[in-house]
């Protein structure tokens, strides 16, 4: 292997596994807000506790590993093929030892292509600039954020804040507004980057350039810097707190670059980052290719609580007004009944993981085995294989509200008694959860070392066939904690952050920048 690759293979798995400094100090300064003692603070505390341990494992933070995506500036006459060939390699390479989940699918058949490899997948931009030395950064942003990024064609009605123009004044209501939409869908606290210009494709590219830069820098145009500076204020008063469970931190880094647009166009694009933000970079020797230093700075610089995976789970019974409720899998409808939004419950026994090919597959099929009782986990994990059969690697939730058109019904064909996913669902599923005796319990978004510690054994596997993150799992789990954030009694925390949060938006309506 070229030192080319191999630097590259370096920069891959420190990005997937060490979340670096400054993104660490924004999360432990959100820890510092948040009272430990309720729900937000508690998945704060899984959530510091899944970063260290990720450094520990050298594992995946988050289980979704995202769309790989390079910026590399190269010396003028560097060989921009061969790297691009051996960017690829490294991907290659780093998926096969489990740093990065199977992550490309073909968009016509669902096939996973199994090495992170395909039309479209890395993506790789280069620039050349007029150093001696290679500029190589890398961001690893999941699918869920990334259904959350927005954007806004100005003048526009936006909910709650009315009219927003072409002026910074509309562009402040945009970016308020993207904060709010994303909920805790995107696994917040978030990051977000503002392009403001351009067309859709550059605006978009500029939003996500911003999340390459520093959570601390100052920007350096006044207007823009006074932007970032409100957003970060305002939108952490709009209370939806880390996972959306309400809190006081909803925003840990806002960053706004402006480009020219047309007359015609007045684009706001806004790209959002989950916590789990993850961006590396590394400068190289321009003729060796060895690496000279990493750009940001690293991980191991500001340590997060590694302690033992009881910590949130003893945290949790403090989080609750009712003790924690342990409960062993399969589940009786008496034994879901009985919960109700806000307690913690601790889960041991089987669990099946299903996402979105499971649950298409099941609405006119039939399930492999008995669900009677059962728990559906929202989850892709990472996988391996060896002589021994398989380890799960990195197994956090998924966004569940993209089961909300299959939930309701499959629970209630299949007699599945609890769905474990992040982010919430909607009414069909919470009317279903009544009629048949159901409940929604929310894990926090992203922890997927800390989830993995819970997963003691892989039973089995269906639906190979599907893809590493889209298979159905059979695990046993114990110890596994999640909040029960959607009831049998008609319940849904999300539902009310939701109406919460749109009321307190509202407030922002009136003009800002005159
Ligand atoms: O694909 C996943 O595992 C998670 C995804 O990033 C999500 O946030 O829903
Ligand atoms: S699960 Fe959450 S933390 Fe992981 S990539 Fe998706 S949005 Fe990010």
């Amino acid at each position: 292997m070229s030192t080319f690759e191999e630097s590259i293979y370096r920069l891959v798995v420190e990005t997937s596994t060490n979340l670096p400094a400054d993104v660490r100090r924004a999360i432990s300064a959100a820890r510092e807000a948040e009272d430990r003692a309720t729900r937000a603070g508690l998945s704060l505390t899984t959530i510091a506790q899944n970063i260290g341990m990720a450094e520990t494992n050298v594992s995946p933070i988050c289980q979704d590993t995202g769309m790989p995506t390079f910026i590399v500036h190269t010396p003028v006459g560097a060989n921009q093929i061969v790297m691009k060939k051996e960017i690829k390699n490294a991907i290659a390479r780093a998926t096969k030892d489990g740093k990065l989940r199977t992550n490309s699918v073909d968009s016509l058949t669902g096939a996973n292509t199994g090495d992170n490899l395909g039309p479209g997948t890395p993506v790789i931009h280069f620039e050349q600039w007029e150093r001696d030395e290679v500029d190589v950064r890398l961001i690893l942003k999941g699918g869920g954020c990334e259904n959350k990024n927005i954007q806004y064609s100005l003048p526009c009605e936006l909910e709650g804040l009315g009219k927003a123009g072409r002026d910074l004044d509309g562009i402040r209501k945009c970016v308020l507004h993207a904060v709010y939409q994303a909920q805790g869908q995107g696994c917040s606290a978030g990051f977000i980057g503002v392009g403001i210009g351009g067309d859709r494709t550059t605006g978009y590219e500029l939003a996500k350039q911003q999340l390459f830069r520093e959570v601390e820098d100052v920007n350096p145009i006044p207007e823009l810097q006074q932007l970032e500076e409100y957003i970060m204020d305002k939108a952490n008063q709009l209370g939806i707190g880390t996972m959306g469970f309400g809190g006081n931190v909803t925003l840990l880094g806002c960053k706004a670059g402006v480009m020219n647009r047309l007359p015609a166009s007045f684009f706001v694009s806004v790209a959002y980052n989950c916590w789990a933000y993850r961006r590396q970079g590394v400068l190289l020797d321009g003729s060796t290719h060895e690496i000279k230093e990493w750009i940001y700075e690293g991980g191991s610089a500001v340590p997060m609580s590694a302690g033992s995976a009881d910590t949130a789970a003893d945290e949790a019974g403090a989080a609750s007004k009712r003790p924690e409720i342990v409960l062993r899998a399969p589940l009786t409808e008496e034994d879901v009944r009985q919960l109700k939004v806000g307690d913690v419950v601790i889960l041991n026994g089987a669990m099946h993981t299903g996402r979105d090919a499971l649950h298409k597959h099941l609405m006119d099929h039939d399930s492999p085995i008995d669900l009677n009782g059962g728990v559906i986990y929202h989850c892709g994990p990472v996988m391996l294989k060896d002589e021994e059969g398989w380890h799960v690697k990195a197994a956090g939730p998924t966004t569940s509200i993209r089961e909300e058109p299959y939930q309701g019904d499959i629970m209630k064909r299949f007699g599945i008694r609890a769905v474990i996913g992040k982010g919430g669902m909607g009414p069909k599923t919470l009317a279903a959860l009544r009629e048949h005796g159901g409940v929604y319990l929310n894990a926090v978004g992203g922890a997927a070392q800390y989830y993995a510690e819970c997963i003691k054994n892989v039973e089995g596997v269906d639906f190979m066939e599907f893809g590493i993150p889209e298979a159905m799992w059979h695990l046993n789990v114990e110890g596994f904690a999640a909040i029960v954030t959607m009831d049998s009694h008609g319940n849904s925390l999300h539902a009310d952050v939701e109406q919460d949060s749109k009321a307190k938006l509202a407030q922002f309506k009136d003009p800002v920048f005159v």
